[in-house]
Formats: structure tokens, C-alpha cells, sequence
């Protein structure tokens, strides 16, 4: 279990067109694996530029990037996708459940063709019932609501009992009631199992309540501090 991520001068860039643009600044931040931090900021801040490299799903243009002082991204392909697997649990605002697959189906997706030491349909019963939906394991996604869905795609992000939990709006197509539902459950998520938590959010009032709020302006932090909850 990775304890401690570790964002030393993390700088991106994407080049194209002729253009540049900045999306990350020389970011110097640290994470441990008890916290629950939000990342705030405006459009185009670069919050979603950083969830993307903190998740190995994209590379940055200078800078490393170290979890428990092993830079993943000096590993090759296979071996970054293993650590992924193992250590990363995603969640995004659009929930990107495959459609004509079932609930139950959905949370197994990350399991396929992966060994592991546990009964796969039993884990994944299990981690759907900890998001409040057994009686939706046959459900198709067009048959749920917006706040089940995120739930399914919950389920399935923590099926392979990752460290952390890297969440990009998680509640961003959601009404106010539904969306903090869905944050509580991140939280629970957060002091149960212990997951690290790194969730973007447009919405000043949820960021309040996180341990730590990181504010992103123009690819830099504008400012790094405890929350209400810490
Ligand atoms: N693949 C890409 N190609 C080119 N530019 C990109 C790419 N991804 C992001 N950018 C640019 O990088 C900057 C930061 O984008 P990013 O998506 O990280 O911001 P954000 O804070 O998450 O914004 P939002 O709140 O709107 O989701 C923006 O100027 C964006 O246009």
C-alpha cells in the first residue's frame, strides 16, 4: 500500500497547432494516504491536468512525480499499468459505465484478466452493497438514476481496494442533494477503508468540508489549507 505521493516541480505543457499552453506550473505538492483533499480553482486551472498525472494516465513535460519515493513513471508501460491497477481507483463526472452491461457486470470490469486473491463476484457484491445498491446488481445504467450510476462507478473504482481515489467532479452532474450523498460516501470511503482522496470540485461549499483544500489558479496553487473536517 502506497502511504505518501509526492509532486516535485510537475510542469505540463501541451503543444500543438503551433500553440502552447501551460496546464501546470512547477506544482510542488505532497499527499498522505489518510487525507481527504479537494482541489478548487477556475476552468482551465489545470485540476484536472494534475488528477490525470497524479493517476499515471498522462506523462508530465519536466518534473517527477514519486509514490513512496519511487518515481512510477521512470517504469515501463506494463509495469505503470500494474501499479494503476493496483493503487489507483478513478472516478469521473460523466460516469462512463459500459451501457449494455449490468451493474455487477460494470464493477468486474477492472477485474478482467486480472489475478487476484480474492472471489471476484463476491467483492464485487460487496463493494456494491457498501454503496447502498444490492438490489440494483442487475440493473442496467439506462435504469438507474445520475446518484446510482455514480454509485455503480464507485463500486467498480474501489473494487480492487485501491489506496487512493482520484475523483474529477465526481458530483458534477448531480443535484445539490444527490452530490453531497455522493461526497458523504467518499468520505465514509475515506475513514473506513482508508483511501486517499483527491476529489475536483466546482463547488465551494463541498471543497469547505474536505481536510484540505488546494486552490489552482493559471496551473500554480494559489493557496494549500486545512478544511473544517481536518
Ligand atoms: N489534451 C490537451 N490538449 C491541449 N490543451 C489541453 C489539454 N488538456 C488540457 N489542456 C489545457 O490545459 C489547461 C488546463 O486544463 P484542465 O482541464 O486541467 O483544467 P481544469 O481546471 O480541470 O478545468 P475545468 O474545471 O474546466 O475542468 C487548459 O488551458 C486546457 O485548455
Amino acid at each position: 500500500m502506497m502511504e505518501k505521493i509526492e509532486c516535485k516541480n510537475l510542469h505540463k505543457e501541451f503543444k500543438g497547432d503551433g500553440t502552447s499552453t501551460v496546464a501546470l506550473n512547477n506544482i510542488n505538492l505532497s499527499f498522505q494516504k489518510g487525507e481527504f483533499t479537494a482541489i478548487i480553482g477556475p476552468s482551465g486551472s489545470g485540476k484536472s491536468t494534475l488528477l490525470s498525472l497524479i493517476g499515471t494516465l498522462d506523462k508530465p513535460s519536466n518534473g517527477t512525480l514519486t509514490y513512496d519515493r519511487e518515481e512510477i513513471l521512470k517504469k515501463g508501460k506494463n509495469k505503470i499499468a500494474d501499479f494503476r491497477f493496483k493503487e489507483i481507483g478513478f472516478i469521473f463526472q460523466q460516469f462512463h459505465l459500459l451501457p449494455t452491461l449490468t451493474a455487477l457486470e460494470n464493477v468486474l470490469t477492472p477485474l478482467f484478466a486480472r489475478k487476484v486473491p480474492y472471489t471476484k463476484i463476491e467483492r464485487a457484491k460487496e463493494v456494491l452493497k457498501q454503496v447502498g445498491l444490492t438490489d440494483k446488481l442487475d440493473s442496467l445504467p439506462s435504469q438507474l438514476s445520475g446518484g446510482q450510476q455514480q454509485r455503480v462507478a464507485i463500486a467498480r473504482a474501489i473494487v480492487h481496494k485501491p489506496s487512493w481515489l482520484l475523483a474529477d467532479e465526481p458530483t458534477g452532474n448531480l443535484d445539490t442533494e444527490t452530490g453531497e450523498r455522493i461526497y458523504e460516501l467518499l468520505k465514509e470511503l475515506n475513514e473506513l477503508e482508508g483511501c486517499g482522496v483527491l476529489f475536483v470540485t466546482h463547488d465551494p461549499v463541498l471543497a469547505a468540508k474536505a481536510s484540505r483544500i488546494i486552490t489552482m489558479k493559471d496551473g500554480v496553487v494559489l493557496s494549500d489549507k486545512e478544511g473544517v473536517s481536518s
